[in-house]
């Protein structure tokens, strides 16, 4: 078998690979990318993308409901065969065509198949028709191969056909009865689409709604999704799931009750995509996150050519830290090859320190909720002394205005000791815009003190930044009424 020989290997093209591939090529390098299925895989056909598209419409009918004026204006409710028609187009149904025509236009190599490692800086790939080629890296392999839908081991729950996400997000008919398992944010923005839609829907949880977030997030969100008609249960799991004669899906709970729905969703977290990749041929145990440093290369011996990005590192499960990383990546490679510096040090060029304490994620529930950094048990967790202030975004001038009515709450958890803001989470309508101040208060450490001195504009809901500033106390004016 013939061997190809080039700079990098990417095994994964979704949009952590192709963001990998992209900055080794910026640096000077050639890179080969292996995708066996969609080019820009999860996010852009069954994830992100189709799930956001799916919940823009009903966010919008009900921003335009909380404004009298506009209100009288909506007399329908929405047309769900628009909606999904928008999300086909979105996906560009399902064909990676223009992903191809950018990969081509960064000078990156694709090649269709499998790929798996074969030994050190070597992938060998199987191609849809079987077919077998050889290649082998110069420089370095990395492993960006995702993640897939964990199923829980609840009796039945296999052999009752359940949805995953990707049927969830790209189903072609809106089901009557859609019953979820699991309130993360799989379970909870999906059960907000398709109840917007007009199934009816029934969410069970294990924990508590968005447990990942602030509690008052949870309550809501919980709140909310009870206002779209979703029968919404915490500390609730099915024993066993069936099929009946009629084809529906039935779940049965402790106690001897039952949900009856046409479908069933099971949203209950993710395992990394690494059983099937050859890791065993390096040494690595297949199945597991892979384990990185913060350059993103590989934490074992002998195999400093070997990466990992995106969520099969389990690192932070979301497409905008996994580009992040993916840029780490691919800048420390080419800095790697050409014998220059790599700047590994904390925030420095070619590491993904934020993954550590200033992930951001939004939640695209109803409504809202966004937060970046930690929350205050996480930073209680860590042992840092905090103090945490609040707001309720009713009070806001730039939240009423928007919407009448308007339901939601922030916070800031500041580190008492280096007094900058470590975590902050706001909940509402059009909340998610909000996030990117705070990520950039997170990062850059901006001292409270200096934080007073970004006005927000007024009227919007960024103005909740002051009333926060304001709960907290200008440091040095303690004693001000
Ligand atoms: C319903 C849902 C909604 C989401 N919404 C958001 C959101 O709004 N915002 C957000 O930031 N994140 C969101 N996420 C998370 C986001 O989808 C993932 O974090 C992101 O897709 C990870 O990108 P990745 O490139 O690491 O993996 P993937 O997108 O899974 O890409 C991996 C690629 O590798 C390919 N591959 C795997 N094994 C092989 C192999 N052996 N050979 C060749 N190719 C292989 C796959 O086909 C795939 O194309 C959502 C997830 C879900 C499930
Ligand atoms: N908007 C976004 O950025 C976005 C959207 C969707 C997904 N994601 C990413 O995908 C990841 C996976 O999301 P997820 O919601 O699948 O996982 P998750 O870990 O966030 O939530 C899993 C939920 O399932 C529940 N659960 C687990 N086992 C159960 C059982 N047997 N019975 C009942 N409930 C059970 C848990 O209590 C929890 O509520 C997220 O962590 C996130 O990183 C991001």
């Amino acid at each position: 078998m013939e061997t190809t020989i080039t700079d990098v290997i990417v095994i994964g093209a979704g949009a952590v690979g192709e963001n990998v591939v992209d900055r080794a090529i910026a640096g000077g390098l050639e890179a080969i990318v292996v995708e066996h299925e969609l080019v820009g895989g999860e996010c852009s056909y069954w994830a992100c993308e189709p799930s956001k598209t799916l919940l823009r419409s009903g966010a919008a009918l009900r921003a335009a409901q909380r404004v009298p004026g506009a209100a009288e204006a909506v007399t329908g409710g929405l047309d769900a065969d628009a909606v999904l028609a928008r999300r086909d187009a979105r996906v560009g149904d399902w064909d990676d065509t223009g992903q191809i025509r950018w990969l081509d236009g960064i000078g990156a190599t694709l090649v269709r198949g499998h790929g798996v490692l074969a030994g050190e800086r070597r992938v060998r790939v199987t191609a849809p028709g079987g077919d077998e080629a050889l290649l082998e890296a110069r420089h370095a392999v990395v492993v960006a191969t995702g993640s897939t839908p964990r199923l829980p081991d609840i009796d039945g729950l296999a052999l009752a056909r359940p949805w995953t996400s990707r049927e969830a997000t790209s189903a072609e008919r809106v089901p009557e009865r859609l019953a979820i398992i699991g309130g993360g944010v799989v379970g909870c923005e999906l059960a907000a689409a398709w109840a917007s839609l007009g199934s009816e829907v029934t969410l069970l949880t294990r924990s508590g709604i968005l447990s990942k977030f602030e509690p008052f997030a949870g309550e809501l969100v919980t709140a909310g999704l009870r206002s779209l008609g979703v029968d919404v249960r915490t500390d609730c799991s099915p024993d066993a799931v069936r099929r009946d004669a009629v084809d529906a899906v039935v779940l049965a709970l402790p106690g001897g009750a039952e949900v009856v729905a046409d479908e069933v969703l099971v949203a209950t977290g993710r395992r990394a995509g690494s059983e099937d990749v050859g890791l065993e041929t390096v040494g690595l145990a297949p199945g597991d996150w892979i384990d990185v440093d913060d350059t993103m290369r590989v934490r074992a011996d002998g195999l400093g050519w070997l990466y990992a990005a995106g969520d099969v590192t389990g690192r932070a499960l979301f497409t905008h830290q996994g580009k992040y990383q993916a840029r780490a990546a691919g800048d420390a490679i080419a800095a790697r090859a050409a014998g220059a510096p790599v700047d590994d040090a904390p925030w420095g060029a070619h590491v993904a320190t934020a993954d550590h304490a200033a992930v951001p994620r939004v939640a695209f529930t109803e409504p809202e909720a966004a937060m970046v950094g930690l929350t205050a048990a996480e930073a209680a967790r860590r042992g840092i002394r905090t103090r945490v202030v609040d707001y309720d975004l009713g009070w806001v001038a730039g939240a009423t205005d928007r919407a009448d009515g308007y339901e939601g709450r922030a916070n800031l958890v500041v580190d008492e000791d280096r007094r900058v803001v470590v975590g902050a989470t706001f909940v509402g309508q059009d909340v998610a815009e909000l996030l990117h101040a705070a990520t950039i208060a997170v990062v850059g450490e901006v001292p409270i003190e200096r934080l007073w001195h970004a006005v927000p504009a007024f009227p919007t809901i960024s103005e909740v930044w002051l009333r926060l500033l304001e709960g907290y106390g200008r440091p040095g004016h303690e004693g001000a009424a």
